[in-house]
């Protein structure tokens, strides 16, 4: 279920001084990591800007500079400012001896080369870019090359995928020793283009027990049986679709059926309908008296506000049901300190579903601090609550209560659209249903609902005009590939 690890920088500071220790030369391995990656690319005799800064990051560009500039690439170094480290001194001082062209300023009307590598600042940026480096930064964009970045985008925080100030894009990300969450969660998905790993050789043994792992789940689970009925791929019940808000709960339902549930219920706040002409299987009733006693229950999609949600939201948390809790349950809860009280007592499985507004609410803090540093936020989600939580948007994390999280790598700005909610909490609701566990189905239905955004953009040629209804149309077809 769990792919790459992930190593928050104090961590990766502590493998770095391991490798020191050893007398291991992190830096040459950068390096020669970077060489590989440009000759994979690139013909010799390529024109290649390096652009160096301060610290070690700057070292490896400038180690790179020297082994690129030996294969025959025509190779300038921007160094805007003399390397104050020890391992960059001594590389800045491999570059002069090697006579490398080197220039502290871009210099004026410098041809765009066929690269631009950034080497400016990796996992050592400390605050936001100003003034000159604003500049350096300003300068290369405009050259219009494409960007290679060494372990990070200069300006992008590695672990939170917030930017800084202003950053540079890249085209292509080669990160060392390990991947980072900054590249895939937040802003990271704008700024680090394809991200590859270069893992130095590093032994297991160095690294500590990691904060979190790339999403990676396994789909084999709902292999079914030829000898199978729809009793054993288990009931779902949505509950939710206030009046005005009916179809949230439609599109949940009719995600859980697209997923394999083998039955689903929709129980409605307002007035339910007779029938759903697009999924004629549901079968929809209003949401009285007490849950079923044995389903997946999820609450929420078009849930709404006032006394009747809230009722509901509390008989939910009294089951023993696996529970998902998504859009106004949660809202109902971030609101009740009873509601939060027995969802932090709960002790059936539970996920809840936030964007980041709605996890705002339930943290008590603004949506600005969420998106900030979102692996903090999803962790503090899943502890505070003592149940797993899915914090949406760009790069989905899930948070376990134990604080390890995940961090999906699939999906784009396709599934920003109305209804994807729903959508994803029907789909997790009915892989519980079909027996996984809350933890192997939050990280699989986020795991799909990426894929389906994916297929959908890159089918479409980009991310417009996708529907929660047209992704709940590809569920199955995306789950069927992975299951194998
Ligand atoms: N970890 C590993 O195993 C390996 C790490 N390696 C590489 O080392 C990189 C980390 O190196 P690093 O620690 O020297 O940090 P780095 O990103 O070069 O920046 C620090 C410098 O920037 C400065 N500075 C910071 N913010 C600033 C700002 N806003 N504006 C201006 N200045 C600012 C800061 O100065 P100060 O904050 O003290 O003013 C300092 O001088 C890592 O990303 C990877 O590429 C590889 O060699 C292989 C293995
Ligand atoms: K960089």
């Amino acid at each position: 279920m769990c792919g790459a690890p992930l190593y928050p920088p104090g961590d990766i500071r502590v493998v770095e001084a391991m490798a020191r220790q050893r007398g291991v030369d992190l830096m040459e391995r950068a390096a020669r990591a970077v060489h590989r990656w440009v000759e994979t690319h690139f013909a010799a005799g390529a024109s290649i800007l390096v652009a160096a800064g301060p610290g070690n990051n700057g070292g490896d560009a400038l180690l790179a500079a020297c082994l690129l500039a030996r294969s025959s690439f025509n190779v300038h170094i921007l160094l805007p400012e003399t390397p104050r480290q020890d391992e960059a001194i001594a590389a800045h001082r491999r570059a002069c001896e090697a006579g490398l062209p080197l220039s502290a300023t871009l210099p004026d009307g410098f041809p765009a080369p066929d690269l631009v590598i950034d080497g400016l600042f990796g996992i050592g940026l400390a605050r936001p870019l100003d003034g000159r480096w604003a500049e350096v930064l300003r300068q290369l964009a405009a050259l219009n090359a494409p960007v290679l970045a060494l372990d990070a985008p200069s300006g992008l925080d590695a672990w939170t995928g917030k930017v800084l100030g202003p950053c540079l894009a890249a085209d292509h990300t080669l990160t060392f020793l390990c991947h980072k969450p900054g590249l895939y969660t937040a802003d990271g998905a704008d700024f680090a283009g394809n991200v590859e790993l270069a893992n130095l050789d590093c032994p297991p043994e160095w690294f500590p027990a990691p904060a979190g792992a790339l999403n990676a789940p396994a789909a084999h689970l709902l292999k079914r049986r030829a000898n199978s009925h729809k009793g054993s791929h288990g009931t779902v019940v949505i509950e939710g679709g206030a009046p005005g808000m009916t179809g949230a709960a439609l599109l949940a339902g009719r995600a859980a059926l697209a997923a394999g549930a083998g039955k689903v219920h929709v129980r409605f706040l307002g007035p339910a309908p007779h029938v759903d002409p697009a999924a004629p299987e549901l079968m929809l009733a209003g949401a009285e008296g007490a849950p079923p006693a044995s389903a997946v229950l999820a609450v929420g999609p078009g849930l709404g506000p006032g006394d009747t949600a809230t009722q509901r939201v509390e008989l939910a948390l009294e089951t023993t049901l696996p529970l998902v809790l998504d859009a106004d349950a949660l809202n109902a809860i971030a609101s009740n300190r009873e509601l939060a009280a027995r969802l932090v007592a709960r002790a059936s499985p539970t996920v809840i579903t936030p964007h980041p507004a709605e996890a705002a609410r339930l943290l008590g803090c603004g949506t600005g601090a969420v998106q900030d540093d979102r692996p903090a936020a999803v962790t503090a989600l899943a502890r505070r609550f003592g149940c797993h939580a899915v914090l949406k948007g760009s790069g989905t994390l899930i948070g376990r209560p134990d604080g390890f999280f995940l961090v999906n790598t699939s999906g784009g700005p396709a599934l920003a659209a109305a209804g994807q909610g729903d959508v994803l909490t029907g789909l997790i609701a009915a892989l519980i249903a079909q027996g996984m566990t809350v933890a192997q189905a939050s990280a699989l239905a986020v795991h799909c609902h990426g894929l389906a955004g994916d297929d959908y953009t890159r089918e479409a040629g980009g991310p417009l005009g996708l529907t929660a209804s047209m992704t709940v149309q590809r569920l199955g077809r995306v789950l069927n590939r992975l299951i194998g």
